[in-house]
């Protein structure tokens, strides 16, 4: 097992361009093990409220370059994502490169598990896109500083089921805000992506009635999708191809699958009212979010309405308890219609609202955190 940080200089040109480009974070660790073939980058973005949190993404990238931005991009939404959710943590995330459907073992698991647990409580990490609790169980033999595990195994269970609440808590908010009443069915729903999230948030609003279309490029979950609307009565279902969702007629566009999904193209293309879904930095650039509030589509920041998950992993460090976490997780509804408020009043994205109140609520609790390491007493109660 070979252990490289970016800070270390073999080649000065290249790697000065790398420090550049991880200039806002703390530390960046790249994780090689030729006998596992784990190929890993683990990102802390910032450890001033606490120790960093974020799962683990696994995904076939096709470049270094690709996998390196995207792991950049997520751990910084995490320390948003802590601040907004008002949980003492950092951010930090982790990528595998490697496709999840061929490329995963338990050794490639316990190996990544050994690279967490060398950062000595420093990262704390779970699931994301590409990777189930079942992975983490093998990652668990190697180090404890794993989260969103089994109820069996003393975690707090399946981390999407509280992402997917959350994401029906904004679903209301921006109900609320856009049509004065936060009923989920007489509104139209196009949900992209039926994976762990995207289906429980499809599931729900069938049980509510309201009409829906979807897309994945699983079959297996479309059908799937078909099964549960043919055993409900309420609630409609249409199928599209992946590339028809963002030009459908629906009011909401529930993003649930990879991120990068509002850009220059798709913009033009969208004729909802509202953009409100769980995938990780659905802006392909900031600058995304003023044009979506120029063309008057109401944005739920993604950091905020997919909280849930964070909630939970992170209450589970205190010893897991699901009416806390669903106490905490109700709170997105205010979150979010605080923010379109902010918005609205000060004639600002729903972006900007929701990075103000973040950046405030950091610096407030930075005066009162310094660096984290854990030769300083922790006030956390981690488990160790
Ligand atoms: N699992 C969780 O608790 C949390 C997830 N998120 C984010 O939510 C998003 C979804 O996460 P999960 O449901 O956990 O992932 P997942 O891997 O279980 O599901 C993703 C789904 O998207 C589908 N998909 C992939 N490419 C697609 C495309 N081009 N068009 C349509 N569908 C496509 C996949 O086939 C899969 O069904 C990710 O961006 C993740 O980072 C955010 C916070 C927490
Ligand atoms: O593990 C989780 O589901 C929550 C943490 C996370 O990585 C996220 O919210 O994106």
């Amino acid at each position: 097992m070979s252990f490289l940080t970016a800070s270390s200089k073999n080649d000065e040109i290249e790697n000065m361009s790398l420090l550049e480009k991880m200039s806002e974070h703390e530390q960046v660790v790249f994780c090689n093990d030729p006998s596992t073939n784990l190929k890993a980058i683990i990102a802390i973005h910032s450890t001033k409220l606490g120790p960093a949190i974020g799962g683990c993404r696994m995904h076939p990238y096709e470049s270094f370059d690709e996998a390196l931005d995207d792991v950049l991009r997520l751990s910084k939404g995490m320390s948003y994502k802590c601040a907004a959710a008002d949980v003492d943590f950092g951010g930090g995330k982790a990528v595998i490169i490697g496709d999840p459907l061929t490329d995963k073992s338990p050794e490639l698991f316990r190996a990544f598990g050994q690279f967490v647990e060398s950062l000595g409580g420093r990262f704390y990490t779970g699931t994301d896109m590409g990777t189930t609790m079942e992975d983490f169980i093998h990652a668990m033999k190697e180090t404890n500083n794993v989260v969103g595990i089994p109820e069996a195994y003393g975690g707090g269970g399946d981390s999407s089921v509280p992402t997917a609440e959350s994401v029906i808590y904004g679903l209301k908010a921006t109900n609320k805000m856009l049509f004065g009443n936060e009923s989920l069915q007489p509104v139209t729903y196009a949900i992209q992506g039926l994976g762990k999230v995207g289906f429980k948030v499809a599931e729900r609003l069938l049980k509510e009635g309201a009409t829906i279309c979807v897309s994945d490029v699983n079959v297996d979950s479309i059908q799937a999708i078909q099964e549960k609307a043919a055993q409900t009565s309420e609630g409609t279902v249409t199928i599209v191809e992946t590339n028809e969702i963002y030009s459908q007629k629906a009011d909401v566009y529930i993003p649930c699958a990879m991120g990068g999904i509002i850009n220059d193209t798709t913009i033009d293309q969208f004729q909802f009212k509202a953009i409100a879904g769980s995938a990780n930095n659905q802006l392909l650039e900031e600058k995304h979010g003023i044009e979506l509030a120029k063309k008057g589509i109401l944005y739920a920041p993604d950091y905020i309405i997919n909280s849930g998950g964070l909630i939970q992993v992170s209450d589970e460090l205190y010893g897991a308890n699901k009416e806390r976490v669903l106490l905490k997780t109700k709170e997105i509804y205010n979150t979010i219609l605080e923010v379109y408020k902010q918005a609205d009043l000060y004639q600002i994205s729903t972006v900007e609202a929701a990075n103000q109140l973040c950046e405030r609520v950091m610096a407030n609790r930075e005066k009162r955190n310094s660096f984290y390491t854990r030769s300083i007493s922790p006030k956390w109660n981690l488990r160790h």
